[in-house]
């Protein structure tokens, strides 16, 4: 029997995902169309009567402003908030900021997938100081800031956040929407579907649509997650997984 409900919900376009520009932990905003799609998101979630008691967002603007539009969107803009960097998206290392097709180009398609969706190779790391280093951003403060980050090291963040975080919240039974990311979600993800190191690089999240999860006492699912528009996120979903050809 399902005991609890969990939504993960990645954030609508970023302006960078418009350009096709790897981005990690950049704080770059939503597009008009990113906003329309938190929005829609919210939609949904009200009209399934999945209605958010508390919300977790990570500290990137996107995520942020998703989960407020979605939330406006079904009426529970007023729900406890809790943000960490835990969250956030992967660092993208030195690719931050480069052009996802001019990077595929340049070092070939086995390189380019492996950085983009391997489960343990990272991206060359960021050099100290250069545009896009979150070093000594305040937010961040405290905080071991990365210099590049593969899929295996977001693991370590999001597990106990998981575990301490956002399993409390649930415990408490309350309806639990976490906000973030491609690829945090995806480390969440394939814990709670149990998928392996080589097949996680098969799944990709698109922008903006909600994935509801029933949980047990056990914090496991009881079925798969589903998408509350199933075929327009298989739809994106392919989309996102054909960036940068
Ligand atoms: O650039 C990024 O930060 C992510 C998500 O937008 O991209 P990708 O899907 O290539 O991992």
């Amino acid at each position: 029997m399902s005991e609890h409900t969990l939504v993960l919900l990645r954030h609508g376009e970023s302006v960078w995902n418009e350009k096709n520009l790897f981005t990690g932990w950049v704080d770059v905003d939503l597009t008009e169309k990113g906003r329309g799609e938190a929005v829609r998101g919210g939609e949904q979630l009200r009209d399934a009567g999945l209605l958010p008691d508390v919300v977790h967002t990570s500290v990137l603007r996107r995520a942020i402003t998703t989960a407020n539009l979605a939330l406006d969107a079904c009426d529970r803009h007023w729900v406890p908030v809790h943000r960490s960097w835990c969250l956030n998206e992967r660092h993208y290392g030195a690719l931050q900021g480069l052009d996802k097709a001019a990077t595929r180009e340049k070092y070939g398609e086995d390189q380019f997938m492996q950085w983009r969706r391997s489960f343990d190779v990272p991206p060359p790391p960021i050099e100290s100081g250069s545009e896009y280093d979150q070093t000594g951003d305040p937010r961040y403060a405290g905080v071991d800031v990365p210099a590049t980050e593969c899929l295996a090291d977001v693991i370590p963040r999001m597990m106990p956040y998981w575990e301490n975080e956002l399993q409390a919240d649930l415990a408490e039974g309350r309806t639990v929407l976490v906000t973030a990311h491609g690829n945090s979600l995806r480390a969440l993800v394939k814990h709670l579907d149990g998928i392996g190191d080589d097949e996680i690089a098969g799944l990709n999240i698109p922008t903006g649509m909600p994935l509801v999860y029933r949980l047990g006492e056990d914090f496991l699912p009881t079925g798969p997650g589903e998408y509350l528009d199933p075929d327009a996120a298989a739809e994106a979903a392919a989309a996102v997984a054909n960036q940068g050809r």
